[in-house]
């Protein structure tokens, strides 16, 4: 029987820490012509009107931080909203990592003053209540601290080159608590944990553990 095409794609978040491996893995799975894959929008970020936001939050994170992450916020809602055809939605972070993980962060460093905080919240709160953020599945892309500051080395974004190991390894436990020990806040869907220490000669391997969960689920249920 024709099942009643739902209004809302498969819907899949990919999370991780900064050099994780995520746009790798977006691009495995960007193949796939029922995926939509929506990357994070950082070169939106480095070009706001001109400005480079991202590199303004890296150079003055107590002056600049709100700003930042406000766009942040919007942007990924954007993605989260952004109609698809496509029966399964891939998209690079969330509302939910911009939340729980980077405004968390910045809050709890005294880089974003509790007032800003507190609007993002009110702003993330209601975003989640209309149900404009809605989740079927987490991928986390589970990595050492140690190995993806090398990373970052390497790829030499430039606004990045103050990123210090320090921070990788708190914006790791963060991701910890929300992910895999899962006691700093609820997880919106089920979550999948992947190796990403792996190098990209071995990681396809990796990925194939969760393409039966992306792919075959909303595939069946599209032609039966
Ligand atoms: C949702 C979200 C993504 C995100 C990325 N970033 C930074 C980390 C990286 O240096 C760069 C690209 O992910 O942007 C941030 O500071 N706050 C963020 N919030």
């Amino acid at each position: 029987a024709l099942k009643q095409k739902n209004s809302r794609p498969f819907t899949v978040i990919v999370e991780g820490n900064i050099g994780c491996g995520k746009t790798t893995f977006l691009e495995y799975f960007g193949k796939h012509k029922s995926i939509c894959v929506l990357a994070e929008p950082v070169d939106i970020w480095r070009n706001a009107d001109g400005h480079n936001l991202l590199g303004l939050m890296y150079e003055d994170p107590k002056k600049w931080s709100f700003t930042f992450q406000s766009y942040v916020q919007l942007t990924m809602l954007q993605n989260h909203l952004k109609p698809t055809t496509c029966p399964v939605k891939l998209i690079e972070r969330s509302v939910y990592s911009a939340r729980y993980c980077f405004v968390e962060k910045l809050t709890n460093d005294g880089l974003l003053a509790k007032p800003s905080s507190a609007v993002i919240d009110k702003w993330f709160q209601w975003i989640i209540e209309q149900n404009f953020a809605q989740v079927d599945l987490i991928v986390y892309l589970r990595t050492s601290p140690e190995i993806v500051y090398q990373r970052i080395l390497q790829r030499k974004r430039p606004e990045e080159k103050t990123v210090s190991l320090s921070y990788l390894r708190a914006l790791h436990q963060i991701h910890e608590d929300w992910l895999y020990h899962k006691t700093l806040f609820q997880c919106p869907a089920p979550t999948l944990i992947l190796n990403a220490n792996l190098e990209k000669s071995v990681i396809e391997q990796e990925y194939e553990k969760c393409e039966s969960h992306i792919l075959n689920l909303r595939h069946l249920e599209q032609v039966l």
